[in-house]
């Protein structure tokens, strides 16, 4: 993926940072449009995944909507210029101070985790004499076969309503006055590769339309939540998330009626591909039990390794672009940042050529959940970024 000029231009800059090559990030945007506007769907990006400015500007340059997990994401949307009307606000937590300021912003949809929030949104509403949509988002109990600590639609989960609370939710849209019923929202988890996982999805989104339509309740939006996964193995030869298997997974076995909208809020898939973080090594340390490369970057810039044993490809750059002479001989290295805790580590036993202080290493995969979960722990300098040409 990096050729010489580009290896050269990392080579005289300072490290580490994230590089962000926009042709990535526009091919897979590209994709995804192609691939939901063939259904008619509708997207709207996860401003969680990555709100780095040219990003979130390029990701608005194609129309999509937005959705946001906090007041200030709502805030950096609005200030991208994503249309108001695409803006959707979901979150267990929202503050009284975040839900005024989303009134105040007259965003679409707020969607709704709790019969509790129903009510303090509606008399936030009521108090500025406005009407709030909302959708409910239903917690669905579907496993999304992922990492448990980024599954979010079983029982066990924090996030939305479960369905034996459908009547307490109900008769309270019927008292609250400011209120809009838009429709249903879900969102099972993140990373989700096995499409099997989505048709089931679609099967209890198809069963809860029943249950408001029984209950007098007509759903304008359908909202899938996001959640598709990327190959994190083969960042080069299948760089492109599964976007035409993923739309048309819901465009079968989703029930959808004339007039109503599906939307999803797709994060990782759209940008996960188009960011590496690039070190450099600063020592390399050879035990008796084990062999350390330790870099310049760490925990603080990405921290999903160490979060969810996440993996990611480690590449050698300046071994590979023939800077230095080629070494063939793979050895097996931790590879480490310079955090003071045990678990800053990248991976264990990574196969590389051998390699040396000041070569360029590149971590990829690392354009969704890296530079936005990066911190300034151990008063860590500000992760940089570079963007190709
Ligand atoms: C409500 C909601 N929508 C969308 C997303 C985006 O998920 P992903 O980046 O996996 O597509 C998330 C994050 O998991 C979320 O919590
Ligand atoms: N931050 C997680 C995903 C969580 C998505 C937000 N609910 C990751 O890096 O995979």
């Amino acid at each position: 993926m990096f050729n010489n000029n580009t290896i050269q231009r990392f080579n005289e800059t300072e490290t580490p940072f994230y590089y962000y090559d926009m042709d990535v990030l526009r091919n897979t945007l590209d994709a995804c449009r192609d691939a939901s506007s063939k259904y008619g769907f509708h997207v709207h990006y996860a401003m969680k995944a990555n709100f780095n400015p040219q990003v979130v500007k390029t990701i608005q340059s194609y129309g999509f909507g937005a959705d946001c997990v906090s007041g200030n994401e709502v805030k950096a949307a609005i200030a991208h210029g994503f249309d108001k009307c695409k803006v959707v606000f979901a979150g267990v937590g929202k503050s009284d101070k975040e839900i005024n300021l989303a009134l105040d912003a007259n965003i679409f949809c707020f969607n709704v985790e709790s019969v509790q929030e129903l009510e303090i949104i509606n008399d936030l509403a009521a108090a500025k004499g406005k009407t709030a949509g909302i959708a409910i988002r239903i917690n669905p109990n579907v496993d999304a076969h992922t990492h448990h600590f980024i599954t979010t639609g079983l029982d066990e989960n924090k996030f939305g309503i479960n369905t034996w609370q459908l009547n307490d939710v109900a008769e309270t849209l019927r008292k609250c006055a400011n209120l809009k019923f838009l429709g249903i929202h879900f969102h099972i988890g993140s990373q989700i590769t096995d499409m099997e996982v989505y048709r089931s999805l679609c099967i209890r989104i198809n069963e809860m339309q029943d249950w408001f339509e029984d209950h007098g309740f007509a759903i304008k939006i359908l909202n899938t939540g996001g959640g598709l996964g990327v190959d994190y193995y083969n960042p080069d030869t299948n760089g492109i998330a599964n976007f035409e298997s993923y739309f048309e997974v819901f465009s079968k076995f989703l029930r959808v009626k004339p007039g109503q909208e599906v939307h999803f809020e797709l994060g990782r898939a759209m940008v996960a591909q188009s960011a590496s973080l690039i070190a450099r090594v600063l020592y390399v340390k050879n035990g008796q039990k084990k062999n350390f490369l330790i870099l310049d970057a760490g925990m603080t810039e990405l921290m999903r390794p160490m979060l969810y044993q996440a993996y990611h490809s480690i590449e050698n750059l300046t071994k590979g672009s023939g800077i230095r002479d080629q070494d063939k001989s793979e050895i097996k290295y931790d590879v480490v940042g310079p955090i003071c805790e045990s678990t800053d580590c990248f991976r264990k036993d990574v196969e590389l050529p051998q390699s040396h202080r000041g070569d360029l290493i590149a971590i990829r995969t690392a354009g969704a959940y890296g530079e936005v979960m990066a911190s300034n722990y151990n008063l860590r300098d500000q992760v940089l970024s570079v963007y190709s040409g």
